[in-house]
C-alpha cells in the first residue's frame, strides 16, 4: 500500500516539486495550497504524513496554526515543517508543539525522501507497540501441525494477497483473531495498520461512531475504525451481532468504499480490507431476519474455518510447549515439564473455551504447580474442571455414570471412552495408539471392534 503523503505549500512550485520527487519514490501525495485546503484534505481523509509549510502565506491560518489544528485531532500523524532559510527558530518551536521534523529550503531530494520515509516508519511503530501492548502477546504465529491446522495455514497464504474479503468462521477461542492477524501480517498490507472492532463488545447506539468516527458540534471530531485502517485491514469480530441498521451501512461502504462520519457531511474516502469473523452460525441468523444475505456474500468472498481445539487435539502438546514459553518469557515463571498422564488428560479434555481455555490453564498450572521447579506436574495436579477427578471420563466429563454401574459394564464404558480418546489423541493413527496403550496392533482392532469404535 502506498503511503499517502499532504503536501501544504502556498507556492505551486513547491508543491509540484515535492509531490514529483516523493510520487517518484512510490509515495501517494495530496497538495495543497492553503490552510482551509488543508484542513479539509485531512477532514476527507487522514494522511499517512504532512509536509507542512511554516509561512503558508495569505491563508487563514499560518501553518504552525494548522499544526495546532493538527495535533488536537490527530495527536500521532506525523508533520514534517518546511521552513525558509532565518526561520529555524520557528521550525524548532515547532517541533516542541508537535512537529516529527523539519526540512529547510532549499531541500535535496535524497533528505526529502528519507525524511519522509522515517516519519511514516515512526508512526507505523508506534501503531505496532500500541498494538501489541493492546493485543496479547501470545499472537506472534500459529501453532499446529495437525492437518487441519496445516489446511489453514495454506489457505492464509493463498488469499493473504488476493485484497478479497475474508470471513472466519470457528468458535469462541480457536484463533479467529489470530487467523486475521496472521491473514493482513502475509498481505500487501502488512504495513498498513490492523485495527480490530468487536461487534458483540459495542453496544448498538455507539457502534457506528466507532465504526465511521463522528463530528458534531460539541462532541469534537474523532476518527472510527474505518478511517483508522486506511491501507491497512479492518477485522470486525463477531459480526453477527452488528445492529441491522448499521449492516445497511456497511453495505453502502462496502459498495463505494466512502462512508460519512456521524453527524457529518463530507465523505470520506478510504481502502480498506475488511476481515470479519463469526462463532454463530450465520445462515440462521439470516433465516431469522437478524443478518443481510447480501452483506453476507459480500463480506464472505472467502469463508475460512477455524475448527475447534477438540477437532485437532494432536496439536495440544506443541501448543502446552509454545504457551509455556511464552508465559515463562512474559512472568519470570519457571517452564515445567508435563507428564505423560497429565498430557493425555489434557489432550483428552473436551476444550469448550478451544485455545484460549487450553492457555488459561497452562498458566494457572504454572501459577499453581509450586514446589520445585524441576519436578514432572502429573494428572493429579490438574485443575479439577479439566478432569483430575478420579474416576474420570478420558473426554473430560465427570465420572458420575461410571459409579452407577456394576463392574464390568462401568470397564466396558470407560474402556470405550479411553480408547476413543487415545485414538483421537494420535490423529486416528492406530499404530501409534496401540504402542502408547501397551497392546498387539492387531487386539486393539480386535478390541475396537468388540467394543462397537471405527
Ligand atoms: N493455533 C494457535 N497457535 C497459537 N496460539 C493460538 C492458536 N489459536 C489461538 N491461539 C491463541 O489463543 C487465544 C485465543 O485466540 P483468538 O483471540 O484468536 O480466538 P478467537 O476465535 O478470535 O476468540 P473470540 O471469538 O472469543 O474472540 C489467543 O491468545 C491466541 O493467540
Amino acid at each position: 500500500m502506498a503511503a499517502d503523503i499532504l503536501i501544504v505549500d502556498d507556492e505551486a512550485d513547491i508543491r509540484e516539486l515535492v509531490s514529483g520527487i516523493l510520487d517518484d519514490e512510490g509515495f501517494g501525495t495530496r497538495t495543497a495550497g492553503n490552510s482551509d485546503e488543508a484542513l479539509a484534505a485531512i477532514q476527507a481523509r487522514r494522511p499517512s504524513m504532512v509536509f507542512l509549510d511554516i509561512w503558508l502565506q495569505g491563508s487563514k491560518l499560518d501553518g504552525l496554526q494548522v499544526l495546532d489544528a493538527i495535533k488536537q485531532e490527530h495527536q500521532e500523524l506525523p508533520v514534517v515543517m518546511i521552513s525558509g532559510h532565518g526561520n529555524i527558530e520557528t521550525a524548532v518551536s515547532a517541533i516542541r508543539r508537535g512537529a516529527y521534523d523539519f526540512i529547510e529550503k532549499p531541500f535535496k531530494a535524497d533528505r526529502l525522501v528519507l525524511v519522509a520515509t522515517r516519519a511514516i516508519e515512526t508512526a507505523q511503530l508506534k501503531r505496532e507497540v500500541k498494538q501489541l501492548k493492546q493485543s496479547n502477546p501470545q499472537a506472534s504465529g500459529i501453532v499446529g501441525r495437525s492437518t487441519p491446522m496445516n489446511q489453514l495455514r495454506q489457505i492464509i497464504e493463498k488469499v493473504a494477497p488476493t485484497n478479497s474479503r475474508i470471513m472466519i468462521i470457528g468458535p469462541s477461542g480457536a484463533g479467529k483473531e489470530l487467523t486475521a492477524r496472521t491473514l493482513h501480517t502475509a498481505s500487501e498490507r502488512a504495513q498498513g495498520p490492523f485495527v480490530v472492532i468487536n461487534a458483540a463488545a459495542i453496544t448498538p447506539e455507539h457502534m457506528e461512531i466507532e465504526l465511521f468516527g463522528v463530528e458534531q458540534a460539541g462532541e469534537g471530531r474523532r476518527v472510527g475504525a474505518l478511517e483508522e485502517a486506511h491501507g491497512g485491514t479492518l477485522f470486525i469480530d463477531e459480526i453477527a451481532d452488528m445492529p441491522r441498521e448499521t449492516q445497511n451501512k456497511i453495505l453502502r461502504v462496502l459498495v463505494d468504499q466512502t462512508f460519512q462520519r456521524v453527524g457529518g457531511i463530507n465523505k470520506v474516502n478510504v481502502d480498506v480490507r475488511i476481515v470479519s469473523s463469526t462463532s454463530r452460525n450465520l445462515e440462521a441468523a439470516i433465516a431469522a431476519g437478524q443478518f443481510r444475505e447480501d452483506l453476507y456474500h459480500r463480506l464472505s468472498v472467502v469463508p475460512i474455518r477455524v475448527p475447534p481445539l477438540a477437532e485437532r487435539r494432536e496439536d495440544i502438546p506443541e501448543m502446552v510447549e509454545h504457551f509455556m514459553e511464552q508465559i515463562s518469557n512474559s512472568t519470570g515463571l519457571p517452564r515445567r515439564r508435563i507428564g505423560e498422564d497429565a498430557m493425555a488428560i489434557l489432550q483428552s479434555h473436551d476444550w469448550p473455551g478451544n485455545v484460549r481455555q487450553l492457555r488459561n490453564n497452562v498458566e494457572r498450572l504454572m501459577i499453581l504447580a509450586g514446589g520445585d521447579a524441576d519436578a514432572v506436574i502429573t494428572a493429579s495436579m490438574l485443575p479439577q474442571d479439566v478432569g483430575s477427578m478420579v474416576p474420570a471420563m478420558p473426554n473430560g466429563n465427570g465420572g458420575e455414570q461410571l459409579m452407577g454401574l456394576p463392574l464390568r459394564e462401568a470397564r466396558e464404558v470407560f474402556e470405550r471412552e479411553y480408547l476413543v480418546a487415545q485414538i483421537s489423541r494420535f490423529g486416528g493413527n492406530i499404530s501409534r495408539t496401540a504402542e502408547f496403550v501397551g497392546m498387539e496392533r492387531s487386539a486393539l482392532h480386535r478390541k475396537l471392534k468388540a467394543l462397537g469404535i471405527g
